[in-house]
C-alpha cells in the first residue's frame, strides 16, 4: 500500500514539477553508488542536506510549521528518531495517536517536499529517558540491554514486528519518503560490543523491510570499531571543532568507496541542569559544513530544531556524577525552540545555496510572543493532603523499599512511607547508603519538611521524631541514562535507608499519579489547606487566570521558586530547577492557552522553597543561560518598568 497521497490542499505544496515527475514506485531507488562515492537518487547523483528534528520534542499541531521552515533552509532531508518508549507505554500496549501518530509526521514531512532519514533504534540516545528504551524492560532486573540477552532480543522483535510494517508502505522505492534507515545508535560507543546483536538486529530490519531499503550504522570516531557492521553502510558523527579530514579518513577505512556521510553535524549542544548553557559559533557551524559540502559529503545537522522535553521525558548522562538533561531542548539549533529562525539558520542557508538551489519566497516570520502578569498563585495544599487521590489503588507494601520498575511506576515520583519505631531526642543521621537515592529525595517527618537527599551527594539529613511519627519520603525520577555506562538505572531508593543505627523496614510505596489529579483537578472538591501557615516541602500551587486579547507564544518564569513541575491547562510543560540552572524560563506553545477572557490555569508542584511572593510571569524571550546567582544579578539590574512593563493580572479570587 502506497503512503495515501498528500490532502488536495497540501499537495499543492508539492512543486507541480515533482508531482508529475515523481516516478512511479518500481522505478523509484535510493541507493550508494560505489564507483563514484555518491548517492543516486531515481539513477541521478543526489546528495543529501538534512536537518534533525524530533517529533517527539515537538506538538503535532506545530509540525507543519518546523518542517516548512527546515525546507525553506534549503534542506532536502529530515532526520529523526523513534522512540520505543514514547510507543509501547506498557509491554504490548501501542500508542500512535496525536503527538505519537509517527505516520501523520511522515506525511508531514512529505507535504514539505523532505525526504527522510530513519533511526528506529531500538536504542537512539537523543537526551531522551533511558535512551528511549522502555522502562518496563528493568522489570526483570537482570536484563542485559542492548545485547543479544534473549530477554532483551524478544522484547526488540516484539516491538518491531510491530513498528517496522507500518513504515514499510513509506520506504522510497514503495513509493514513499524514507530513504535510509539506521540500525541502532552509536552502538561502537557502549561498552558491550556485542556483533552477534547487531547482526540480529541486521537480519530484523531485512526480514522486514526487504533488501532495497539503504541500512547504516552512525558512531563517533572512536566507536567505529564496534558499531560498525558488515552489509550496513557506515557513517561517523562529529562537531565543528573536530578535525574533518582525520575522520573522514578514518571512515575510508570503513567504507573505501561511496559518499562520505556525517549523520550527526553538532550544530549546538544539550544542556544539563547545574551546568552552564551550551552554544556553538554560528561561524564554526557554517565553515565545518561548508568544508563537508565541498568535499560532496551528505551531512546531517543534528540538531536542526531541538524543541522541548516535555513531562518528564527528559534523559541523563553520567559525567563523573548524574546528569539531568534540562526541559529545554533548544540545542542552540538553528531553530529555536520555539520555531524562530536564527542567524545561524540564514548563515546555514546561505551555505547550502552554493551547493544546492534553496527554496525562494520569506520564510514565515517569528512567531507572535506574549507578556503576561505577574500572577500571583495561590496555596492549593501539601502534596500529602492529596495522597488518596494520587495513588487511588493505595500503597504496595514491602519490608524493603521497592524500586519505581518493580511496582511499574515508569516516570515522575513516588512517595515511600515508614514510621518510627522509637523516639529520636537528638537529631540523628538519616542517609541511604551505596548512593541508593535515585535521584533526588524530599524528607518530611509527619509532614514537615525535612531537606533533600540526592544522587551522588554524600550528604545526610539530621531527624529527630517520636515512636509512630511519620517519615515520608517523595522520591523524583529525573531522567534514566540515557548514554553512558551499561548499567540499568533503576529509580526510587535502591537501598533501604538508615537513621542513626537503624536499618528502616516496612516501607509503604505510593507512585504517585500526579497528571491525572492535576487534568481532572477542576472536577474535584479539592480540601482547602486550613492552616495559616504555608506548609513547606512538596506543595501544590495554582491560578486561574484570563488572557483578554489574543495569545502568543510565551516563557514561563518563576523567579525565587526553588524547584518542581509545571502544568498549563493540563498539559505538563516539564521540570523547573530555578535555583540550579542554566535554565530560568519553560516555553508555552500558544496553543495550550485560551484567549480572548476564557480561563487558563496554572498549576505549580513546588518540591522544596516556595517564594515570599508566590509569583510567576510570562516573558517574550527565553532565559536558558542563568545560573541562579548569575540570574539573580541579571533580574536585580533589569529597570523596573521592563518588569512591570505588563499589566499586573492580579484577579480577585481564584
Ligand atoms: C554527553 C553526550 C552524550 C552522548 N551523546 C552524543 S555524543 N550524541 C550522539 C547521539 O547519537 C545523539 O543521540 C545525541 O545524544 C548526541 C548528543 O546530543
Amino acid at each position: 500500500m502506497a503512503p495515501k497521497k498528500p490532502s488536495c490542499l497540501r499537495s499543492l505544496l508539492l512543486p507541480l514539477s515533482l508531482t508529475l515527475l515523481l516516478p512511479q514506485a518500481d522505478t523509484r531507488s535510493f541507493i550508494v553508488d560505489r564507483d563514484h562515492d555518491r548517492f543516486l537518487l531515481d539513477g541521478a547523483p543526489f546528495r543529501y542536506v538534512s536537518g534533525s528534528l524530533h517529533y517527539f520534542r515537538v506538538p503535532r499541531v506545530l509540525w507543519a510549521d518546523r518542517l516548512l521552515k527546515m525546507r525553506w533552509s534549503g534542506l532536502n532531508a529530515i532526520q529523526f528518531y523513534v522512540p520505543w518508549n514514547y510507543h509501547e507505554p506498557q509491554p504490548g500496549v501501542y500508542n500512535f495517536n496525536g503527538s505519537r501518530d509517527l505516520i501523520a509526521f511522515l506525511n508531514e514531512a512529505a507535504l514539505a517536499n523532505l525526504l527522510v532519514i530513519l533511526r528506529p533504534g531500538p536504542y537512539i540516545c537523543a537526551e531522551w529517558e533511558m535512551g528511549g528504551l522502555p522502562s518496563w524492560l528493568l522489570r526483570k532486573p537482570e536484563i542485559r540491554l542492548r545485547t543479544s540477552d534473549p530477554d532483551f532480543l524478544a522484547a526488540v522483535d516484539s516491538w518491531f514486528k510491530v513498528l517496522l510494517p507500518k513504515i514499510y508502505p513509506w520506504l522510497y522505492h514503495n513509493g514513499g519518503n524514507i530513504i535510509s534507515i539506521q540500525v541502532e545508535n552509536e552502538y561502537g560507543s557502549y561498552g558491550a560490543c556485542d556483533f552477534s546483536y547487531m547482526r540480529h538486529l541486521a537480519g530484523l530490519f531485512r526480514a522486514l523491510l526487504g533488501e532495497k531499503i539503504l541500512l547504516f550504522t552512525t558512531d563517533g570516531p572512536e566507536g567505529l570499531k564496534c558499531g560498525s557492521l558488515q552489509g550496513l553502510y557506515t557513517t561517523v558523527d562529529f562537531g565543528p571543532a573536530d578535525n574533518m579530514t582525520k575522520i573522514f579518513t578514518l571512515l575510508r577505512k570503513y567504507e573505501p568507496h561511496g559518499p562520505l556521510v556525517n549523520s550527526e553535524y553538532y550544530t549546538g549542544w544539550l544542556d544539563y541542569w547545574g551546568q552552564n548553557h551550551s552554544t556553538r559559533s554560528v561561524s564554526a557551524v557554517t565553515k565545518g559544513l561548508e568544508n563537508m559540502l565541498k568535499l560532496g559529503a551528505s551531512v546531517n545537522m543534528y540538531m536542526f530544531h531541538g524543541g522541548t522535553n516535555f513531562g518528564y521525558w527528559n534523559g541523563a548522562d553520567k559525567k563523573g556524577r548524574f546528569l539531568s538533561i534540562t526541559t529545554s531542548y533548544d540545542y542552540d539549533a538553528p531553530i529555536s525552540e520555539a520555531g524562530d529562525p536564527t542567524t545561524k539558520l540564514f548563515a546555514l542557508r546561505d551555505v547550502i545555496s552554493k551547493f544546492q538551489e534553496v527554496p525562494l519566497g520569506p520564510l514565515p516570520p517569528p512567531s507572535p510572543k506574549m507578556m503576561l502578569g505577574p500572577l500571583t498563585l495561590h496555596l492549593v495544599g501539601h502534596l500529602l493532603a492529596f495522597l488518596d487521590l494520587l495513588c487511588p489503588s493505595g500503597p504496595i507494601r514491602s519490608i524493603l523499599p521497592m524500586t519505581f520498575e518493580a511496582v511499574k511506576q515508569d516516570r515522575g515520583f513516588m512517595l515511600y512511607r515508614t514510621y518510627m519505631t522509637h523516639t529520636i531526642f537528638e537529631p540523628t543521621p538519616f542517609w541511604v547508603p551505596n548512593n541508593g537515592v535515585h535521584d533526588r529525595a524530599y524528607v518530611m517527618v509527619d509532614g514537615v519538611f525535612q531537606g533533600v537527599l540526592e544522587r551522588n551527594m554524600r550528604d545526610k539529613l539530621f531527624l529527630m521524631g517520636k515512636v509512630g511519627s511519620k517519615l515520608d519520603i517523595l522520591v523524583e525520577n529525573m531522567g534514566r541514562l540515557s548514554f553512558g555506562s551499561n548499567s540499568s538505572d533503576f529509580k526510587g531508593l535502591l537501598e533501604p535507608p538508615i537513621l542513626g543505627q537503624t536499618i528502616l523496614t516496612q516501607w509503604m510505596m505510593f507512585p504517585l499519579k500526579i497528571d491525572n489529579l492535576v487534568k481532572w483537578w477542576f472536577l474535584l472538591q479539592l480540601p482547602k489547606w486550613p492552616y495559616p501557615q504555608a506548609p513547606s516541602g512538596p506543595t501544590f500551587y495554582s491560578k486561574t487566570f484570563p488572557i483578554l486579547g489574543s495569545v502568543g507564544d510565551t516563557f514561563l518564569h518563576l523567579p525565587g521558586w526553588t524547584k518542581g513541575q509545571v502544568w498549563i491547562n493540563g498539559f505538563n510543560l516539564g521540570r523547573y530547577w530555578t535555583k540550579q540552572g542554566p535554565q530560568q524560563t519553560l516555553y508555552v506553545p500558544r496553543f495550550l492557552l485560551f484567549p480572548r477572557g476564557a480561563l487558563n490555569k496554572i498549576t505549580l508542584l513546588e518540591l522544596e522553597n516556595v517564594p515570599l511572593q508566590p509569583q510567576v510571569q510570562f516573558l517574550d524571550k527565553p532565559i536558558l543561560n542563568s545560573t541562579s546567582t548569575l540570574h539573580r544579578t541579571r533580574i536585580n539590574s533589569l529597570s523596573a518598568d521592563t518588569l512591570s512593563a505588563s499589566e499586573p493580572m492580579e484577579l480577585s479570587g481564584h
